[in-house]
């Protein structure tokens, strides 16, 4: 661990560090509900509605079932906090038959689990308050505040009468699963706080990949590029795939500091063009931010050519006018169908002469796509016709550009698109082999292409969890390998 002006504590590697190699493996410290979750089974946390009515606990609250197996499980609902729940009455007033009436509750949950370690495992406790609560920052920001007062504080002192928590200590560890906690779990919403892992520090391109497993939510932080000795270990709190004004946003607003990294200040975005509009007066430039590091900087055209028929007669726009386009084009892309391909493609056409074609909004909207194609009815893998085919490959290819620049290695977005890309360049390619429109040697020539896209989605995929999605498409790519080979084997003998 090494000191920082800036971000204060921060995780180094002690040694050089392949990629691939597992840094960190832990069970949290304690798991709970998000923030503004809908009521979730205490035990496992699936989503619960009204058809859930007469199901629920000895404390009152709903549970998906008496035999669900988080009941009783310490990252699940233990029977020191059913007792504590039951004895403060805190389910008196759930209006059962509106499961929306008392889902705040579920705001206390986390923070309450927090708490009862101070008398349970005070040594978990102590490492929990040792974490980054940033309240002096969050104090000034009474929306948050607020929220919290109304929704944590008051609820567990005075509606739940555990007044032998102080308000102060109870801000501060709302403070502390907001700025530290992992979102985990599988197709629920969770949060996790972890004993080491919270020292990673930010950064727009991280250096690690991460998975939980289901059952007990142990994280495994892995390598995702070589690291050297003394080199900070780093993941990505934001989404790597928005623009920098909706990264260093989300930054400031949920963890409170102010990104300065190198993909930041880069008004290029380190080559990827991730924010870039294409320039309305030249068509040639492209529109980017004065200084990224400053939300109010005017955006400019680069076109510094100064040959008459191609130079830029000068455009530049306000950081509110670039906001509102972007906020107004992404409602746009908020109100297509996830699974209306046709829509999207229109979109991408619309904007093909305003938003450079890796900018996020774009870049998002391919991703759907690279997906979509080969997965969905009307779209399947072995329907799609060969311009589809070659499509989808396109997308693939170039989204797979991006990813390679701000999510570099062996992470999770790689591993999926590399298995997304084998798939039509298989099928085009046996397709073409049947009818006999390529030569054997380009046969053998695209065969190798697809395995190295298979075992290098494999590889990355096998470090997660078997039963995920990423899990099961990484057997696929094994399993997929295991038959291209054979396939090689008997083309080898024609
Ligand atoms: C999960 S904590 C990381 C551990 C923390 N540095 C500590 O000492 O407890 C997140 C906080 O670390 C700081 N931080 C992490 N990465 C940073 C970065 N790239 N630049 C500035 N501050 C950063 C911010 O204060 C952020 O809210």
């Amino acid at each position: 661990m090494n000191l920082s002006v800036y971000c204060f504590r921060y995780m180094v590697a002690g040694r050089d560090l392949i990629a691939g190699s597992i840094i960190l493996a832990e069970l949290p410290l304690v798991v709970g509900p998000c923030n503004g979750s809908k009521v979730q089974c205490l035990g496992c946390y699936q989503t619960l509605d009204e058809t859930y009515l007469y199901s629920k606990c000895n404390c009152g609250w709903p549970i998906c079932s008496s035999t669900c197996p988080g009941i009783g499980h310490a990252f699940g609902h233990t029977e020191e906090e059913c007792a504590i729940l039951k004895d403060s009455k805190s389910s008196q007033n759930f209006d059962y038959k509106d499961f929306d009436n008392f889902k705040e509750n579920y705001n206390a949950v986390a923070p309450l689990r927090c708490l009862l370690l101070k008398e349970m495992d005070s040594k978990k406790y102590e490492k929990i308050l040792s974490m980054e609560n940033h309240n002096e920052i969050r104090r000034n920001i009474p929306e948050l505040w607020n929220l919290n007062q109304t929704t944590v504080v008051d609820k567990i002192r005075k509606d739940w009468g555990l007044v032998e928590f102080s308000e102060d200590e109870i801000h501060s560890v709302c403070g502390i699963l907001e700025v530290n906690c992992f979102e985990v779990g599988h197709n629920i919403s969770i949060r996790g706080l972890y004993p080491s892992a919270f020292l990673m520090s930010h950064d727009c391109v991280p250096n690690t990949n991460h998975s939980d497993e289901e059952n007990n939510f142990k994280l495994t932080v892995r390598a995702s590029m070589d690291i050297h000795t003394n080199q900070p270990i780093t993941l990505s709190y934001a989404y790597t795939l928005q623009g920098t004004l909706r990264r260093r946003e989300h930054l400031l607003e949920n963890k409170f500091f102010e990104c300065r990294c190198k993909r930041c200040s880069d008004p290029a975005e380190l080559g990827t063009y991730t924010s870039a509009l294409i320039c309305p007066k030249c068509n040639i430039g492209l529109v980017l931010s004065i200084n990224p590091l400053d939300n109010d900087s005017s955006w400019t055209c680069n076109n510094k050519c100064t040959k008459p028929d191609k130079k830029c007669p000068g455009y530049t726009v306000t950081a509110k006018s670039m906001q509102l386009l972007i906020s107004r084009i992404q409602s746009e892309i908020d109100s297509i169908d996830p699974n209306d391909v046709e829509t999207m493609e229109k979109f991408l056409d619309k904007y093909r002469n305003v938003l450079h074609p890796t900018h996020f909004l774009c870049l998002g909207v391919k991703l759907s796509l690279s997906q979509l194609y080969g997965k969905i009815t009307g779209y399947l893998l072995h329907e799609l016709p060969d311009d589809l085919l070659y499509r989808k490959m396109e997308i693939c290819r170039e989204i797979l550009k991006i990813f390679d620049t701000v999510e570099p290695g062996l992470t999770k977005i790689r591993g999926v698109t590399l298995y997304e890309l084998h798939a039509p360049l298989m099928i085009l390619t046996s397709r073409q082999f049947e009818t006999q429109s390529i030569s054997k040697s380009i046969l053998k020539h695209r065969l190798k292409e697809v395995v190295k896209y298979l075992e290098e989605a494999g590889l990355i995929l096998s470090y997660e969890p078997d039963n995920s999605s990423e899990g099961i498409m990484g057997k696929a790519a094994k399993d997929a390998l295991l038959k291209i080979k054979d396939w090689g084997k008997i083309i080898g003998r024609i």
